[in-house]
């Protein structure tokens, strides 16, 4: 890695990739991933913190709502190009133009279909007429903005020699940025980038860009679309997530981590990276579009380590499993889960963290009993581990028996505890200025000690409405502090436990 980073720094220029977003246009033609305005809005903004250059917002001559969505985008956003798609249509290209009046800079991206597929079947013409209509397009489109970008749909299965003339007749005609989308995702890398290269060898580009658009239906959209700037293109068009039609678009964040985790390449992008789980989650969220579980950079488990071997490795230097740090895509930290396929190095690092130290033969032996649990349960969760190592509620001198909460707006809260002191079964009842407060009181009334609540956090361990809650509450007695920690998915219960823990370690003292 320092390899590369002091290659970097001798180079004397990191070239500029221009990020195109179109989550709001391809990816919003997946099947239920329609938004409304007000959502497409906030998914611009986002990326807009994000750092894209370009955001594709629509194609407004496509339906009222996708117009308005591009006027109240173009109203909202400031610093990125916006974008709208037509055909090789005049209509078409008036109507975005309409839509695009309030961007503070603006795009059209017009195109045709460029392969014997689409010239044949779909248009039932000829490779001279449809260069013809796609240089009428292009100079009909730059009356309205001098930024005109051309799609030649399903590039990737078009002749080299025939695009090479479509490229050199759309930007003569006043195309700044040429789109070579490999529609279908039919293109090997090596294919993709030798059409790329093919270009920029056969095409006078000085006043234009050549732009890659992949798709994922091999599941190659990076490797062509990374194929493609390799080769020298300079723009690259991709979503969040991937999302996109059919398979899929290229991952922003994939190319951008990719060229980012590579600087010996010599790339670099406009790209917050710190924006880029946020922004995933959010149109993941808005789309509702799960993302799977292993997807490269934003997927649950791309930072989580489970296996013992990478586990202690993960511990002694993180960098010997991780290429990425998590922080820098705005993920918090690595996760460690612990499995079946976790070892000693994981368990010790987690008690530590929950305030147990455990020598080397208790190790041992929790680390059995984990592993009998392991095989069991998919995940190991804290409270399992604290009941592993004998912390468990069986073997305090005080025990929760019940809890019962009656809490919400505009009602008293009140709580009933039952406690067993050893062996004796005691009740109590208590309000308070909410449902924590109540049940402490209750728990007061059996407990008649001066204690004194000093520290009290509540925090999710993962996240979610059903995640489970883990408390940590400092409780002074007689000038001591003593620590009370529990897991539970009711927060209340898991307070109430956590103060009877610190309460048992004084009785216990
Ligand atoms: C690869 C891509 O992602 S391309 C973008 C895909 N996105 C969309 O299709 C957006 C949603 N589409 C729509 O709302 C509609 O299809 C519209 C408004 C664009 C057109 O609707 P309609 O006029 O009813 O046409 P319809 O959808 O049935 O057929 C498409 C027509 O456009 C023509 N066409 C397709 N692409 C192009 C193009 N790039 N340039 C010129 N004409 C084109 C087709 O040949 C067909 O023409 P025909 O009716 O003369 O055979
Ligand atoms: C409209 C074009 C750019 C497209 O989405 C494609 O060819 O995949
Ligand atoms: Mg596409």
């Amino acid at each position: 890695m320092w390899e590369r980073f002091f290659y970097c720094l001798k180079q004397t220029k990191m070239e500029q990739i221009y990020v195109f977003d179109t989550t709001l246009r391809d990816g919003e033609q997946v099947p239920g991933c329609q938004l409304n305005t007000l959502e497409k809005i906030e998914v611009a903004k986002a990326l807009e913190r994000l750092g894209v250059d370009v955001i594709e917002a629509g194609f407004p001559v496509s339906s009222p709502g996708d117009f308005k969505s591009v006027v109240e985008i173009s109203k909202a956003v400031t610093w990125p190009v916006i974008c709208a798609l037509t055909r090789a249509v005049e209509k078409d290209i008036e109507v975005a133009a309409e839509a695009l009046q309030y961007a503070k800079r603006k795009r059209i991206h017009t195109g045709i279909g460029t392969s014997d597929y689409h010239i044949r079947y779909k248009f039932q013409s000829t490779p001279e007429e449809i260069i013809e209509q796609a240089v009428k397009a292009v100079k009909y489109a730059r009356r309205f903005t001098d930024d005109v970008e051309f799609y030649a749909e399903d590039a990737g299965r078009t002749n080299n020699e025939y695009l090479a003339r479509v490229v050199e007749a759309v930007v003569k005609a006043g195309a700044t940025v040429v789109n070579i989308p490999d529609t279908t995702g039919y293109c090997f890398p090596a294919e993709y980038g030798a059409k790329i290269k093919y270009l920029v060898d056969h095409v006078d580009l000085k006043d234009a860009i050549l732009s890659t658009h992949c798709h994922q239906d091999l599941g190659m959209a990076t490797a062509n679309t990374l194929s493609g700037v390799l080769n020298g293109a300079r723009q690259v068009e991709v979503t969040l997530n991937g999302i996109g039609e059919r398979a899929g678009n290229t991952a922003l964040e994939e190319v951008v981590m990719a060229l980012k985790s590579h600087p010996e390449q010599g790339f670099e992008t406009h790209i917050n990276t710190h924006e880029i789980y946020p922004t995933s989650r959010l149109v993941s969220s808005l789309m509702s579009m799960p993302v799977q579980a292993n997807k490269a950079i934003v997927g649950r488990n791309a930072f989580a380590h489970s296996s013992g071997i990478h586990q202690d490795g993960v511990l002694k230097n993180v960098e010997t499993y991780e290429i990425i740090n998590p922080q820098d895509v705005g993920i918090r930290d690595n996760s460690i889960v612990l499995t079946a396929r976790s070892g000693r190095a994981a368990l010790k690092n987690r008690l530590s963290t929950l305030g147990v130290t455990l020598h080397a033969e208790e190790l041992d032996k929790a680390y059995q009993k984990f592993l009998e649990l392991a095989d069991k349960k998919k995940n190991i969760h804290d409270e399992d581990l604290l009941a592993l190592i004998g912390k468990d509620a069986e073997a305090q001198r005080i025990q929760v028996e019940y809890l019962q909460v009656v809490s919400g707006i505009d009602v008293r809260n009140v709580a009933s505890v039952g406690l067993k002191i050893a062996g004796e079964r005691f009740e109590a009842s208590a309000s308070g200025n909410g449902p924590v407060d109540a049940a402490i009181k209750a728990v007061k009334h059996i407990i008649r000690r001066e204690m004194i609540i000093q520290e009290f956090l509540i925090q999710a361990i993962d996240r979610g409405s059903d995640d489970t809650g883990k408390v940590h509450m400092h409780v002074e007695y007689k000038d001591q502090v003593y620590y009370g920690f529990s897991a539970n998915t009711d927060i209340i219960a898991a307070s109430v436990e956590a103060f009877i823990d610190a309460v048992n370690k004084f009785e216990e003292a």
